[in-house]
């Protein structure tokens, strides 16, 4: 069985003059436990509105969706909650770290929301922090670290809890390019290692080829998918072509980061 099953899923949302928009039209996908696939589409065709449906965030206005072998279109919001809370993992364009709290503390958030004992959570933070080399940066707050170190802390705040799939939004979209491709390293790695089951939307296809298959998106449904052989550059080729061909927001200069 699939870790993830979406059937038939639309999202419509209203407007105020009663015009109704057709964002995620008549989608059906699995990813499998282990997959790390990415989502790519042109500005506007739906892709954070499909993340935003599979993560449970957003309502689905049709269809049905299941996770881990939970029927999440039947759950109860309570249920729902305490589900997304331990079962998912989430990884924000703008990192969303407290600043209020140190870097060790965002990262055990998940944990401390759960009621975990200190020594417990500290031994996870440990390992986590190691895994995404910021062990030097725990006691620091996040005002006072790079957004590449930022971003690592947010992927271990979003593993810590070992969720059953992890959901990533532009991950790299507010990084340089060092920093987005450690942050990337890091992603595959986890992936690879871990089996760490990921699902991420990104507009940049140097982040794209990290993943292993990519759904491309083009007025709300799936118009191609690309599967990654052996060599990420010939992938990374690949994505641009299909980018070329969807139209929309290709960077040429995306070539020289391979
Ligand atoms: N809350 C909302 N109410 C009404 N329409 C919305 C809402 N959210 C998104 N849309 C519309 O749904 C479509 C898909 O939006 P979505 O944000 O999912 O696209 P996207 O592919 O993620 O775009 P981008 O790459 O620019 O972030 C767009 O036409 C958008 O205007």
């Amino acid at each position: 069985m699939s870790l993830l099953q979406a059937t038939n899923i639309s999202k419509v949302y209203g407007s105020k003059r009663g015009i109704e928009h057709k964002a995620i039209d008549n989608i059906s996908l699995s990813i499998e436990k282990g997959e790390f696939v990415g989502v790519m589409g042109p500005s506007g065709s739906g892709k954070t509105t499909l993340l935003n449906m599979l993560s449970t965030i957003d309502r689905l206005s049709a269809g049905t969706l299941t996770i881990n072998g939970e029927e999440i279109t039947r759950l109860p919001k309570g249920k729902l909650a305490k589900f997304r809370r331990r079962e998912m993992g989430f990884i924000f364009q703008d990192f969303n770290l407290l600043d209020t709290l140190t870097i060790a503390e965002n990262i055990m958030l998940p944990l401390t929301l759960d009621g975990w004992k200190v020594k417990d959570m500290e031994n996870k933070l440990a390992h986590v922090a190691n895994q995404l080399s910021i062990d030097t940066i725990l006691r620091n707050r996040s005002f006072e670290v790079s957004g590449g170190q930022m971003q690592r802390a947010a992927i271990a705040r979003a593993i810590i809890h070992e969720p059953a799939i992890i959901f990533a939004d532009e991950p790299t979209g507010n990084l340089d390019s060092k920093a987005s491709r450690q942050v990337m390293e890091a992603l595959a790695h986890l992936n690879r290692e871990k089996e760490a089951t990921t699902l991420m939307v990104s507009h940049d296809p140097f982040a794209a080829s990290f993943c292993e298959r990519i759904l491309f998106i083009k007025d709300g449904k799936i118009f191609n998918q690309l599967n990654k052989g052996d060599n990420r550059q010939t992938f990374f080729q690949e994505i641009l072509n299909v980018q070329s061909m969807l139209g929309g927001d290709n960077d040429d200069l995306q070539t020289v980061r391979v």
